[in-house]
């Protein structure tokens, strides 16, 4: 099965996922220099209710947040997309030291961590089927920054202890993911797909040009889950991120000049 390790890591994807060098892969380096500004691109607006919240999971690649999306709860509308998405699940990516773990780069710059809040295309019955459309999904990447510690952040710290290995998943409730997102919401997009097989090209990605901090006793917080399922040899679950990858003539455009 697929991974992050040199035997069955982003390397070795394209064997059993060809779409690994198709045209509209993600994650990108993004040069600020050159996104064109676009005037006609609104506001993010993101509406979540803490009711939505259901549980904290271990899922071998990361750990997520997921939602109850049978009813326009949690959305996310305007930006550059139409229609009404809803919001499925937040997860995270992140290094096993300060100096790596997002996705996304900046002019090369790598962050600590990435958090992905996923949502998919209302007029599409499911998340699975809306996976694979081109307009199917909209993620919404914010950057993780060594500063402050983050009090929202931290309430998900205070679960792992129920998730430690692949597999476990415990309940997880209240929780408002918009504590997660930064001040100021100006976004760079593009179109692009899944960090992580099937690597479906069906994401609208919405980068958040102002990060959010974390400590770093908090990101060796994030280093103590595990890849490895109870019972088998540990494996800590770091550097799980998949490196940037060919523009091939993408337009990045910016909500902000
Ligand atoms: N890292 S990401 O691009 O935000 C992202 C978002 C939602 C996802 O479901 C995934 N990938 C993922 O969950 N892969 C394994 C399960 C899966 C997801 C979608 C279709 C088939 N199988 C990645
Ligand atoms: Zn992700």
């Amino acid at each position: 099965a697929w991974g992050y390790a040199a035997d069955n890591g982003p390397e070795k994807w394209c064997d059993n996922f060809p779409i690994a060098n198709g045209p509209r892969q993600s994650p990108i380096d993004i040069l600020p220099g050159d996104a064109s500004f676009d005037g006609g691109l609104k506001p993010l607006s993101l509406k979540y209710d803490p009711s939505t919240c259901l549980d904290i999971l271990n899922n071998g690649h990361s750990f997520q947040v997921t939602f109850v999306d049978d009813a326009d709860s949690s959305t996310l509308t305007n930006g550059p997309i139409t229609g009404t998405y809803r919001l499925k699940q937040f997860h995270f990516h992140w290094g096993a030291s300060d100096d790596k773990g997002s996705e996304h780069t900046v002019s090369g710059t790598k962050y600590p961590a990435e958090l992905h809040l996923v949502h998919w295309n209302t007029k599409y019955p499911s998340f699975g089927d809306a996976a694979s459309k081109p307009d199917g999904l909209a993620v919404v990447g914010v950057f993780l920054k060594i500063g402050d510690k983050n009090d929202s952040l931290q309430k998900l710290l205070d679960a792992f202890s129920g998730i430690k290995t692949k597999g476990k998943q415990t309940t997880f409730s209240g929780f408002d993911p918009a504590t997660l997102l930064p001040g100021c919401l100006d976004y760079w997009t593009y179109d692009g797909s899944l960090t992580t097989p099937p690597l479906l090209e069906s994401v609208t990605w919405i980068v958040c040009k102002e990060p959010i901090s974390v400590s770093s006793d908090q990101m060796a917080k994030f280093r103590s889950l595990l890849f490895s399922a109870e019972g088998e040899a540990e494996c800590c679950m770091v550097d799980n991120y998949r490196p940037p990858q060919p523009l091939k003539g993408r337009p990045v455009r910016s909500s902000f000049k």
